[in-house]
């Protein structure tokens, strides 16, 4: 089965470099990619053929795109003459519908909707997956296993999306914002900012290991680092003054929200 990746940026090539490591035949792989250098340096790095928009879609059996949701209208614009029916298009794009997609192509191409993220780099990535509306379940398992070469994949209905894309697919960069904060209050406190990295670092892949090998709630777990009259309740009790919990929803609703905004075409 050969694939195509319509827009290689951040997250195309996540998902190209994903499918290299496992396994998949580069002859079996194109790419197309609007910016001339940089289709010349994913040449260079994976041995891949970039072609152009048309081209991929004509040849592949499963077109990826991967351009941005402003960019997605256009993009189906020029490869729907080329699509046709028993093909697979699926769309990388936050807040773009599966209804959207289909009124673009011809009838009977299947449409799959995935929300990813960037662990997907490093093969620790969370794809949600929802099938369009002429999607079976062999089209499912293709994007299932396109997807679990970059991590883990969940199947989920599409109208849960907009909410995926504001936790998982926005999330590593809420990750990176404490991170980059804790890194900063360290060196605030005196530390090296090396010293402060490699503890903040390490205490992030720590806590997360605990959580997905025990299982155990967050809160749980934050309570047992918590002792009485100790140093984590009183910090704690800055970041509730602060209201950080109420800025973590607002953030996401804030997300979500511009998920839908993007389904709207602003
Ligand atoms: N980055 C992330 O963490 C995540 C991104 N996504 C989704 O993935 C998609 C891509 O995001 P991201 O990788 O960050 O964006 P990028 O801007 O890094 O990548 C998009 C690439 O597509 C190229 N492009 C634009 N128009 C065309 C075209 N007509 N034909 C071929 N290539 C084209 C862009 O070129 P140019 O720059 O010149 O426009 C760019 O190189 C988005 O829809 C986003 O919602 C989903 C989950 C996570
Ligand atoms: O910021 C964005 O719009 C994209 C979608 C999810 C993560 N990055």
């Amino acid at each position: 089965m050969s694939t195509a990746i319509i827009g290689a940026g951040v997250m195309g090539e996540a998902l190209l470099s994903g499918l290299v490591r496992a396994g998949r035949r580069v002859d079996q792989l194109m790419v197309g990619e609007k910016r001339a250098e940089r289709a010349r340096e994913l040449e260079e790095r994976y041995g891949v053929a970039v072609v152009s928009n048309r081209e991929a879609a004509a040849k592949a059996d499963t077109v990826a795109l991967v351009v941005k949701p402003q960019d997605m209208g256009d993009v189906l614009a020029e490869i729907a003459p080329d699509l046709r029916a028993g093909q697979l298009v699926v769309s990388l794009a936050a807040g773009i519908t599966t209804a959207f997609i289909e009124s673009r192509v011809p009838e009977g191409v299947a449409v799959v909707r995935v929300m990813p993220n960037t662990p997907a780099l490093v093969d620790e990535g969370m794809a949600a997956i929802s099938p369009g509306s002429h999607c079976d379940d062999a089209h499912l398992a293709e994007v299932e296993s396109l997807m679990a070469s970059t991590g883990k994949v969940m199947r989920i209905p599409e109208k849960q999306m907009d909410a995926v894309t504001a936790i998982s697919g926005s999330g590593p960069a809420y990750i990176f914002f404490v991170v980059e904060s804790m890194v900063e209050a360290g060196v605030h406190l005196g530390l090296p900012r090396v010293t402060a990295t490699e503890l903040v670092v390490q205490t992030l892949v720590g806590s997360a290991a605990m959580l997905r090998e025990t299982g155990t709630h967050p809160v749980v777990l934050r309570e047992q680092v918590t002792s009485p009259g100790g140093t984590t309740a009183s910090a704690l009790r800055e970041l509730e003054i602060h209201k950080v919990r109420a800025a973590f929803l607002a953030a996401m609703e804030a997300a979500r929200n511009r998920s839908r905004e993007l389904a709207e075409g602003s």
